[in-house]
């Protein structure tokens, strides 16, 4: 099991900085920064990463191709590649509505647009020249092939990133999700004449890891909250909560009321929709996802009560798995 760490770029740099050197130290595989137009710019905070770490690799998770070209997306990750001397990954995914309606971007045909988009990176990460003759003179990855993950959970993205990606990032901390998730992915790698021992399977997890069990599930509740009011019907039934969990969140949160959606945070949604405990906890809920096909545990935010001790209790996880 490969691991990775999920940081949101909307804290002081230098304590993002001192928190990656931290998570490489203690031995995570890969670090993935979110990518969102109202957060820190996620490529300045890649580099300042890159300077500051040595082994782990690193990459947004997940760019969209609406709000660069993916010439520029090229450019940029070429450009990290080479500052951290081979070790950038891309993580690109179809963005979310919230983004494209703030910025006035037309939401449109995502698969098309993904397919189009890594098309795009591999000629020019590659050196070669796209067809409209857009090609990277100045700037040239360090490494043969940059390894492009793709942020999917819809089936018809997820058959897609086993067609044409390296790996795949999913937003999901249970094993049901991957039951449903992992089908596609190798039906999609089939296509392409792959398999899906070709694919880095990405378990992007809501995670709370702190020596209290209680004081990890209280910090995890409020991300559960929003993943709630963000998930679809079918993800309930495949949990078996109530069909409307959803909008049950979703006025809590619409209000302003997020004492009452953490209150409505149980045990079931806290199962389906992250993954908490102390170290020992941890251990056979990673083993279950393991087991259900995940290659990477990606430990998300909130990642614990506090940041700097959880990354030690994951680092001792790390150690004994
Ligand atoms: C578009 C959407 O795809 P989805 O994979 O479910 O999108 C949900 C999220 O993955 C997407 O919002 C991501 O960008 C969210 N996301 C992030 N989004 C961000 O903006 N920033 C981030 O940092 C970020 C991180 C992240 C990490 C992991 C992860 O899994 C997702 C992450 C969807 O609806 N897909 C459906 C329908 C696809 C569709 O629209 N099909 C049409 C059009 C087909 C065509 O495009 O040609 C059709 O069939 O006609 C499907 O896959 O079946």
């Amino acid at each position: 099991m490969k691991f990775g760490i999920e940081f949101v770029p909307n804290e002081p740099i230098y304590k993002l900085e001192y928190l990656v050197r931290l998570a490489e130290d203690v031995g995570f595989d890969y670090v993935w920064i979110t990518d969102h137009y109202n957060n820190k710019d996620v490529y300045q905070t890649l580099a300042i990463l890159a300077e500051s770490t040595s082994t782990i690799k690193l990459g947004p998770g997940v760019t969209n191709p609406y709000v660069r070209n993916p010439a520029i997306t090229a450019a940029s990750i070429a450009t990290l590649d080479d500052l951290s001397g081979g070790r950038a990954t891309l993580g690109i995914g179809p963005g979310d509505k919230a983004t494209f309606d703030a910025l006035g971007i037309e939401w449109t045909k995502p698969v098309s647009t993904i397919r189009s988009a890594v098309d795009t990176f591999r000629t020019l990460l590659g050196g070669d020249k796209t067809a409209s003759g857009a090609q990277l003179g100045g700037v040239k990855a360090a490494q043969e092939k940059v390894p492009i993950y793709q942020g999917a959970q819809g089936p018809k993205m997820l058959e897609t990133a086993g067609e044409i990606a390296d790996g795949v990032l999913i937003n999901a901390s249970n094993p049901k999700d991957y039951g449903a998730a992992i089908p596609l992915i190798e039906k999609g790698a089939k296509s392409a004449g792959k398999s899906l021992a070709d694919i880095d399977v990405g378990a992007y997890t809501a995670t709370s890891i702190a020596k209290d069990s209680a004081k990890a599930a209280n910090a995890a509740k409020i991300v559960v909250a929003f993943i709630a009011a963000g998930s679809p019907p079918p993800v309930f039934e495949r949990h078996g909560l109530p069909g409307d969990t959803g909008a049950k969140f979703g006025g809590f949160l619409a209000k302003g009321d997020f004492g009452g959606a953490i209150g409505a945070v149980n045990d079931e949604l806290l199962d389906a929709f992250s993954v908490v405990g102390t170290p020992d906890e941890f251990i056979p809920k990673i083993k279950a996802l393991e087991e259900g096909g995940v290659t990477q545990f990606v430990a998300g935010s909130p990642i614990g009560p506090n940041k700097e001790d959880s990354i030690k209790l994951l680092g001792k996880v790390i150690s004994s798995y």
